[in-house]
């Protein structure tokens, strides 16, 4: 038996990855998987028994760090969100609901802007920067910054995100020429085609990094962030954290309550207006959300 990481998943296979340069092994799972109703999933960590036949069969799905359902993946170290201050701009609420789901399940958030050939982004940068993220500055077309992103991904499971026509691809295939992935003009890409279901699959880089193949943000679970309560999601905004032992009351939302600590340092410049409004947003979404559901 050996331990490997289920790669890819289609009709019925999981393709666990050989370690060592040795091949890919096309997995069937056991029985008992279907009764107990455990679906394996990209990312898994398993034990598998290789066959004569060079098949195999998935035994035993190791703990889980993490979980997501759009797309399967799981045990994902890190999410790259890949933003852009040249068209298609980023809109810093799509990163920042990225950020607080990359909290919530216990992985990682990078941000990543692309195509500063075309616009340095400096606020988006300043901003997730004294945020406290690694964010890093790259241009898919001329090579800057790349390493610095090829080097924050070794060795790590890495789901890059971000808006279509951001440039995930083009990102893609200059950290690995071997990957080949599509790269398409922002315009073809939302004809037809577009929407069907895809695959993910994780991609192996040289420097022993993974990645899963681009899911957009639209496809990512982020319409809500799945259990977070209201009272919750506070944890998620990670330059909070100092405040929220100082408001006066307890409870305290953080919106617009008198003595608000969190209120004290985003008048003070401390938090950056787009991230108090990301969360006021999110607030409001997990509110009705679950004034909702609790009925
Ligand atoms: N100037 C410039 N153009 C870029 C850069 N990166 C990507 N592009 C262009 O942006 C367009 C979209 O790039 P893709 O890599 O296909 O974007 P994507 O994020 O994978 O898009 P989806 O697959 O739709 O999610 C292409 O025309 C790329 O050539 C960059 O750093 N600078
Ligand atoms: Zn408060």
């Amino acid at each position: 038996m050996s331990e490997g990481v289920i790669l890819k998943a289609l009709s019925g296979f999981y393709y666990v990855d050989g370690k060592d340069g040795a091949p890919t092994v096309a997995c069937r799972a056991r029985g008992r998987f279907r009764h107990e109703k455990i679906t394996p999933l990209v990312g898994d960590r398993v034990v598998f028994t290789a066959l004569s036949d060079g098949s195999g069969m998935v035994d035993e799905i190791l703990t889980r760090k993490n979980q997501f359902q759009r797309p399967a993946v799981a045990n994902i170290d890190q999410l790259v969100i890949i933003a852009s201050g040249a068209v298609p701009i980023t809109d810093p609420f799509l990163v920042d609901r990225m950020i607080s789901l990359a909290e919530w399940k216990g992985c990682e958030a990078l941000v990543c802007i692309n195509k500063c050939d075309l616009d340095a982004a400096e606020a988006l940068y300043a901003t997730y920067r004294s945020a406290g993220f690694q964010t890093f500055r790259v241009s898919a077309e001329t090579g800057e910054g790349l390493s610095e992103l090829y080097a924050a991904i070794a060795g790590k499971v890495s789901a890059f995100t971000g808006n279509s026509g951001v440039g995930k691809s083009s990102i893609l295939n200059a950290l690995e020429p071997g990957f080949g992935l599509q790269v398409g003009e922002v315009s073809d890409k939302l004809g037809r085609g577009r929407h069907t279901t895809r695959h993910v699959e994780l991609l192996r880089l040289n420097n022993g990094g993974l990645v899963a193949d681009t899911p957009g943000f639209s496809s990512f679970d982020i319409d809500r962030l799945e259990g977070c309560r209201k009272d919750d999601l506070q944890h998620t905004f990670r330059e909070f954290a100092p405040y929220l032992d100082g408001c006066r009351f307890v409870g305290c939302a953080h919106v617009k309550e008198k003595g608000c600590a969190v209120l004290e340092a985003l008048a003070e410049g401390k938090i950056a207006h787009s991230r108090h409004a990301s969360y006021v947003r999110l607030y409001e979404q997990a509110k009705e959300h679950h004034d909702w559901e609790d009925k």
